[in-house]
């Protein structure tokens, strides 16, 4: 469950009472690191929500209990995501954050609407094998739709179903129950997830059609190790696939929004990421997964945009990337917010890799070619831009616009020939 907002006077510890269901809040990564990272033998299991197989979602392993069904996917999770097994997938990625600043071009005013159609289209092609077929993709309709039920349901406090569990036996009609007509598209949502793009997948690869994928490459390999087929194989398959397709776009989705926003409140730190690509990458070519090394200012934006603690960070509310920084060097002492942006312990994110290099590929790409710059009204003075964020299972800026404009001819003219 997710607490609706941060408490910054709470204390490292609280509880709170729902309904009579105690709920502790972990209010610091101190606190965070204590419990689910030394106590982890004790401390990652799930709370066992009524909420989750009401909406259909109790086969996604970020909401299983602690057990051996878990462990086995976390162990499929582990070898696909692991730091080396990530680099399959540059290629894809690099050529999603190509087609996107390639959108840009045409159609900056789009630029939220293509983000989440390019992170969609990539890890869709990463999952399945599947190519989508443009903004009316069905497949991608089915993984937006599909994270609508979470995204409601499991911020705490937004069904009193969970804390009265009774109220799952009431009948739709019933007054006040309208929820659970709610929940029953949020579980034929969730199976169209799970099933419809795994099955094309499948098909096509058993017909020879189609390419590589995590889906069919999980199910070679258990084939393998397991010597032949079963439902558990499959079943295991499946749910990998539809979770890295349910959860890989939207969490990176909404660190790219906060990416764009931070551009349009700070164009010192642009101009100095620019400075960067300029220097490393020249204007012949675009960025990828290579240089990322030479690239420590556009490292350090990255690291901004995922998130910051209060208590570990002076100022966490500004977007400062000279922090990581101490006499024009990485500080290494300055604790790294990928180590507590992805979760704690056992439970940590096993996506944190593939998410970080998503990032930085958009990242280094858009900022190469383009400046973000906020609106201008009538008289050619900028729009204020008032920065605010939408808590819930994902966080997301409120929306916002801005200008994104080639940087010059020459930025134009490289994303015409390379993207
Ligand atoms: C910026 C991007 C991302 C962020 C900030 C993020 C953050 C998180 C966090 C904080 C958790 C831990 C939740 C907890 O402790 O209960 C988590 C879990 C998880 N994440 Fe991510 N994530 C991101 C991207 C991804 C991607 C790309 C994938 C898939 C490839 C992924 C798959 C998962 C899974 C499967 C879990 C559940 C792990 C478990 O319960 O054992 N995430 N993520």
């Amino acid at each position: 469950m997710i607490a609706p907002t941060h408490a910054p006077h709470a204390g490292d510890i609280f509880s709170i009472n729902l309904l009579g269901q105690p709920v502790i809040v972990l209010n610091s990564v101190k606190a965070a690191k204590d419990l689910l990272d030394k106590r982890s033998a004790i401390y990652s299991d799930r709370f066992k929500s009524t909420v989750v197989p009401l909406i259909g979602w109790d086969w996604n392993v970020a909401l299983m209990g602690y057990g051996p069904q878990w462990r086995q996917t976390r162990r499929a999770f582990h070898e696909h995501f692991h730091p080396g097994a990530v680099k399959q997938y540059e290629p894809s990625q690099l050529s999603g954050a190509r087609k996107y600043i390639m959108r840009l071009l045409t159609n900056p005013e789009n630029f939220v609407q293509d983000l989440r159609y390019d992170l969609g289209a990539t890890i869709l092609e990463v999952s399945y094998g599947i190519k989508a077929q443009g903004r009316n993709d069905r497949y991608i309709a089915i993984g937006e739709r599909a994270v609508e039920g979470p995204n409601e349901a499991l911020v705490l406090g937004a069904l009193w179903v969970e804390f009265l569990p009774f109220l799952r036996h009431l009948p739709p009609w019933f007054p006040g129950a309208s929820y659970q007509r709610r929940a029953a598209r949020w579980r034929a949502d969730a199976m169209a997830l799970k099933h419809v793009p795994f099955t094309t997948a499948i098909e096509d690869f058993r017909d020879g059609k189609g390419t590589w994928s995590l889906a069919s490459e999980i199910l070679h390999r258990e084939y393998q190790v397991g010597g032949g087929s079963s439902t558990g194989t499959e079943e295991l398959a499946q749910n990998v696939a539809a979770v890295t397709y349910g959860a890989g776009a939207d969490t990176s989705f909404s660190t790219l929004q906060t990416f764009f926003l931070a551009m349009a409140l700070h164009p010192d730190v642009q101009r100095k990421a620019q400075a960067e690509l300029d220097a490393v990458i020249g204007p012949m070519r675009l960025p990828d997964f290579e240089d990322q090394k030479s690239l420590p200012y556009i490292q350090a934006i990255v690291k901004e945009a995922i998130s910051h603690d209060s208590q570990t960070y002076p100022e966490p509310d500004v977007f400062n990337p000279d922090r990581f920084f101490s006499e024009c060097r990485w500080d290494h002492n300055l604790p790294d917010p990928g180590d507590y942006a992805f979760g704690f312990g056992r439970r940590a994110c096993p996506g944190r890799h593939f998410a970080l290099a998503s990032i930085y590929v958009y990242v280094a790409s858009v900022l190469h070619v383009f400046n973000i710059v906020p609106k201008q009204d009538a008289r050619g003075n900028p729009v204020e831009i008032k920065p605010d964020m939408i808590s819930g299972v994902v966080t997301y800026p409120t929306k916002f616009e801005c200008d994104i404009r080639p940087r010059s001819q020459e930025a134009e003219a490289l994303i015409r020939l390379c993207a």
